[in-house]
């Protein structure tokens, strides 16, 4: 019997087949691709093309974006620190259920903040894979395809992260896609890179 935050007198129940056995089952290891990034960096097109790629190798994996989230789960969620933070808390909590159901799951938010990503790697130390979408300011800025950063610059939109919300890069992320000589690697290079990763790991099979 135990107590877990305002819970109390609950007991965890084990099912009979577990995580290896679903593992078995799909032919590959569950775990989480943690994509972060400014808005504007890539980080949906990101997750679609590596979900794509690996659907076209017969993986089976689960896109969580935190644009489509806040229409759901946390639509009771805005963008002050606190609400982010219990935003990054519940992803970080559906995305475990999703590694555990033995599935590859693409956690794609803005995620600004290293304390709260950290929680998310500690929620499953050996199965987390954060993947730094490094692009510049400008560049996010100059792509702007929602017309977000034109509404933060003219003070329609109060704090939005990189213009008057901090944005705190990893310092410890396994995967860092970046421009090279300026220009950005295409969906596909980007997605690439994250599939050679999970492959050397050996994600790509069963145990
Ligand atoms: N103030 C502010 N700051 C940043 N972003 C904002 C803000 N207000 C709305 N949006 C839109 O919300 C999307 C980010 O949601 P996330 O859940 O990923 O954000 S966070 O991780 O909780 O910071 C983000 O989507 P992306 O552009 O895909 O990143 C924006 O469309
Ligand atoms: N690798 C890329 N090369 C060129 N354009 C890109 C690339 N990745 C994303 N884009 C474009 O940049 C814009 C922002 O991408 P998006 O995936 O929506 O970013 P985010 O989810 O981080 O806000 C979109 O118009 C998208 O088509």
């Amino acid at each position: 019997m135990s107590t877990v935050g305002n819970s109390t007198n609950i007991f965890w129940h084990e099912c009979p087949v577990g995580k290896v056995d679903r593992q078995k089952l799909l032919n590959q290891q569950g775990c989480v691709v943690w994509i972060t990034g400014l808005s504007g960096s890539g980080k949906s097109t990101l997750a679609c093309s590596l979900g794509r790629t690996l659907h076209s190798r017969g993986k089976l994996s689960y896109v969580l974006d935190g644009d489509n989230l806040r229409h759901g789960l946390n639509k009771n969620l805005g963008f002050s620190p606190e609400d982010r933070t219990e935003n990054i808390r519940r992803v970080g909590e559906v995305a475990k259920l999703f590694a555990d159901a033995g599935l590859i799951c693409i956690a794609s938010l803005i995620s600004p903040y290293c304390k709260d990503r950290d929680a998310c790697r500690a929620l499953l130390p050996e199965n987390f894979f954060e993947v730094f979408l490094n692009m510049p300011l400008e560049l996010c800025e100059e792509r702007d395809p929602k017309g977000l950063y034109k509404l933060a610059r003219a003070g329609k939109i109060k704090g939005f992260t990189g213009i008057d919300d901090p944005y705190e890069p990893p310092s410890n992320c396994e995967i860092e896609i970046t421009q090279k000589d300026g220009i950005c690697p295409t969906p596909n290079e980007m997605a690439g890179q994250v599939v050679s990763y999970l492959e050397d790991k050996g994600y790509l099979e069963a145990q």
